[in-house]
């Protein structure tokens, strides 16, 4: 059997050396959910499940040399992004997906790791909302990302909806605003808002501290989902189920926020 014509797509991010974010998680979770992976490395951090170590961002011109190659050879299907770090390495990527025409881009608007470390600068803010928003199909904020994005407080879901309107309002299609920072204690509940949608995704809250990657596999497995052309609506619907899987059963390896599993999901739909 060929696989000439399997999707292929491609993840914008940081390496963490722990495996258990970053590009690591997204080429896991690709490869999981039967998409060719392909990746161009916005910068290196020295990451373990304690925490965050280093961080050695890339020349702008080593992330667009690494977009060229791919787009000269290896058209995606999907994309997303991840770490970008500054507003130079969100500028050069924004310019290349309009040069090759990349369309259902996945932008997870990363800033914060668990333990605190910054991996966006906060002067790159602007440039995400400007120039990589309006060329996106999905934005998965968390809770404290929604809040830096849409400049509101979130307390209640009437306060998600405005939040999630004023993101739209960049040009994005559709907004995932991820529960797992909300205060629900038995739900962690995520809710996609576009134009005429709002669909609720729940799952029950899983009591664990291994929770290192679950942004990123959730915003690769809409990306995988939406390389083999499915609606946003369904690929969420996997994305959740994924990461549920993912987080329900851990390896539980490492001393700190050890990372999800990446097979789960693949063995619990076996
Ligand atoms: N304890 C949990 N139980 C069940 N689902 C969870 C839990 N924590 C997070 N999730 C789910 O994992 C996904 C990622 O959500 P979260 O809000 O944790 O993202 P994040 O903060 O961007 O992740 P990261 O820490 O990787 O940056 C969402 O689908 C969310 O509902
Ligand atoms: C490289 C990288 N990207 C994203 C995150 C967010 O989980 C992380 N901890 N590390």
């Amino acid at each position: 059997m060929g696989y000439g014509n399997v999707a292929k797509v491609l993840t914008i991010a940081g390496s963490d050396s722990g495996g258990g974010a970053g590009i690591q998680a997204d080429l896991k979770t690709f490869q999981e959910l039967g998409v060719y992976g392909m990746s161009a490395i916005t910068a290196v951090t020295a990451q373990n499940t304690t925490g965050v170590h280093g961080v050695y961002p890339l020349p702008p011109e080593a992330v667009a040399q690494q977009l060229r190659a791919i787009g000269d050879d290896l058209e995606p299907q999907a994309l997303k992004t991840g770490m970008l770090f500054s507003s130079d390495i969100i500028e050069t990527v924004a310019a290349q997906v309009r040069a090759y025409g990349w369309r259902r881009l996945v932008v997870d608007p990363v800033m914060i790791a668990k333990g605190g470390a910054s991996l966006l600068r906060e002067e790159a803010v602007a440039a995400l909302c400007r120039s990589l928003l309006p060329l996106a199909e999905v934005v998965t904020p968390n809770l404290p990302e929604a809040e830096t994005l849409s400049g509101l407080t979130i307390r209640t879901y009437a306060d998600r909806l405005e939040a999630a309107e004023r993101i739209l309002a960049y040009g994005v299609k559709y907004v995932v605003i991820k529960g797992g920072h909300g205060e629900e204690l038995d739900t962690s509940v995520d809710v996609l808002y576009g134009a005429d949608t709002v669909v609720e995704y729940a799952a029950p809250r899983v009591a664990t501290k291994q929770t290192h990657g679950t942004g990123c596999t959730f915003a690769a497995a809409i990306a995988a989902e939406l390389g083999k052309g499915a609606s946003v609506r369904d690929a969420v619907s996997v994305a959740k189920s994924f990461v549920q899987a993912a987080i329900e059963h851990p390896l539980g390896i490492g001393s700190g926020h050890g990372p999800t599993n990446h097979w789960a999901y693949r063995e619990s739909v076996r």
